[in-house]
Formats: C-alpha cells, sequence, structure tokens
C-alpha cells in the first residue's frame, strides 16, 4: 500500500502477513525482527502473523497452527464487502487449504484477509473464515492476531484494559489466575491468555509518549507475550535485546473455539491506531484512551 509519497504498511502473500505500519512521519509502529526469516518452514518474526486454525500448543497441529507459514494469494476483484468510506486503500488475502493442508487439517475453507488503511493511517485486519466443506461436517478453530507492537523499552510500557481479568498462564501449565487491579508493567518474561478481554486495549509507550489503541470484535481474548531475555537467546530469528523493543498483544479466540457449520462465516476484526499519549500530572487517564 502506497500513498504516493511514502510507504505506509508492507504485507507479505507469505504468512498473509503485516509486517509494516508506519505514521505520517514514516516511523515504524510494528516490530520485526532484524533476524527474521522472510520464507518457509518458520513464520516471520514480528508484524502480524495470523495464527489459524489454532493458537499455540492448544490443539494437535503446529504451534499456531499453518496459516502463518503459507503462501496466501490476492483477490484482484474482491467482492463488495461493506467498505468504510474512509479507508484509503485495502487488500483482500485468501488462503485456501492445499492437498498437504487438508491432511493434517481435514477441513475446507476460505479465509479472506481484508488489510485496510483508514483515516489517520489507522491499520485494520478483518478475517472472514467460510466453512466449505461439502460433506456436512463442521470444523472448530482458536484464532489469533499475533500483533507484535514496537516499544522504545518494554520497561517503560503499560497496557491498561486487562486489570482484573482472568487469564490462563502459558508459564505455569497454562493454569487460571486473575489481574491485579493495576495496569500491566513489564519486569520479566510474560505469557498469559487474557480471557473475555474488553474491546478495547491501551498499550501506552511513556518514553515514546504513543499510545497504541487496539480494538477488536468477534475476538473475546487477548494474549499478552515478551519473551525476555533467556528465551529471546534461544529464539534463532530474534536478537538477543530484541525483547526490550517489542510487545505482543494479540486479540484472540483461544479458550472457546469457533465452530462453524457448512456455509458459515466468522467475522475477527482488529483496528489499530497510534495517538499521541497525553500526560496528567505524571499519570496517564485510562478513561481518556479507552473511552476517548
Ligand atoms: O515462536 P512462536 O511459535 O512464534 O511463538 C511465540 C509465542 O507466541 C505467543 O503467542 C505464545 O503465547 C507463546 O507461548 C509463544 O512462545
Amino acid at each position: 500500500m502506497d500513498d504516493g509519497t511514502i510507504t505506509v504498511g508492507k504485507v507479505y502473500l507469505y504468512g498473509g502477513q503485516v509486517t509494516s505500519w508506519k505514521n505520517d512521519h514514516g516511523e515504524e509502529l510494528l516490530f520485526v525482527s532484524s533476524k527474521a526469516i522472510f520464507k518457509p518452514p518458520k513464520a516471520i518474526r514480528g508484524g502480524i502473523p495470523i495464527c489459524f486454525p489454532q493458537f499455540g500448543t492448544h490443539g494437535n497441529l503446529e504451534q499456531h497452527g499453518f496459516a502463518r507459514n503459507r503462501l496466501w494469494t490476492i483477490d484482484d476483484n474482491p467482492p463488495p464487502l461493506p467498505v468504510n468510506p474512509a479507508i484509503k486503500a485495502f487488500v483482500d488475502l485468501i488462503l485456501k487449504p492445499s492437498d498437504e493442508d487438508l491432511k493434517i487439517w481435514p477441513h475446507s475453507f476460505e479465509f479472506r484477509l481484508r488489510v485496510a488503511l483508514g483515516p489517520n493511517g489507522d491499520l485494520s485486519l478483518t478475517s472472514r473464515i467460510r466453512n466449505t466443506n461439502t460433506d456436512g461436517r463442521s470444523f472448530s478453530y482458536t484464532f489469533a492476531y499475533h500483533t507484535y507492537f514496537s516499544v522504545s523499552d518494554i520497561s517503560e510500557v503499560r497496557v491498561e484494559g486487562l486489570e482484573t481479568m482472568d487469564y490462563l498462564d502459558n508459564l505455569k501449565g497454562k493454569e487460571r489466575f486473575t489481574e491485579q487491579g493495576d495496569a500491566i508493567v513489564f519486569e520479566s518474561e510474560i505469557d498469559k491468555v487474557y480471557l473475555a478481554a474488553p474491546s478495547k486495549i491501551a498499550i501506552i509507550d511513556h518514553e515514546k509518549k504513543r499510545t497504541f489503541v487496539l480494538t477488536k470484535e468477534g475476538l473475546p481474548d487477548a494474549v499478552v507475550w515478551n519473551p525476555w531475555d533467556k528465551k529471546a537467546k534461544a529464539m534463532q530469528d530474534f536478537g538477543d535485546g530484541e525483547y526490550k523493543h517489542m510487545l505482543c498483544v494479540e486479540p484472540a479466540a483461544v479458550e472457546k473455539p469457533i465452530t462453524l457449520k457448512p456455509g458459515e462465516e466468522w467475522k475477527g476484526r482488529l483496528a489499530l491506531s497510534a495517538v499521541p499519549s497525553s500526560y496528567c500530572s505524571g499519570q496517564l487517564d485510562p478513561l481518556k484512551v479507552l473511552q476517548g
């Protein structure tokens, strides 16, 4: 997507993956590792990988499913879906299972991902997944937009909107806990699936004075992940110190898989905006961010 002067977004057919989203100053808002590998068999480390038809290890498939390491195609003739008139540019990517995919997940589907740039440079991703099985069978899946945000320094970041939520802690055998009343801050590795999270979540980067606002629809959960130093070192496609400059907040459907009957379609949407943070006596006003 190009507005004629600066490139404001980049989408790879490999993984159907958004790898760049810039503001009007040309600043990159998504994190992509300097060690990312842009070819099979692994997913690109950064941007917005799509986890489908399985999130994480919640099933028998490879971690996070296969959609993130398949080649998607562009739909040159997208259907006239309800389009927000304010949208400046969009592209529709399609994924259908190959014969090999059908051997590991025996279901026919059409996955249409619409990536759109809206007013003020907002980025939205809308997934439409349709069950195209002709044998009458339903299928179930879990899903996530594994969004890697670029942050100045993870120790200067807080996440608002997930306070008091229940979560499954992936670092403690997926055991269920309840978050305390304070905004989430980061001092060590985190890998949590917040359940029934609110539709708006804010990531506040104090140093950059920037707030990312995530709005999600059709996706009840939200995963928060940062590998921290030890896991970072163990990852081949991730720089040792890069954990300081990224945070994944991933709108997801994990706890309750989505089930589609033949012919049924599901829609899951993520909208992202980056706004200047406003300070009020050293504190951010979460209400302004989350409601304003
Ligand atoms: O290395 P991957 O497969 O891209 O996964 C990265 C992380 O993705 C997160 O979504 C998971 O909750 C973590 O458990 C996982 O480690």
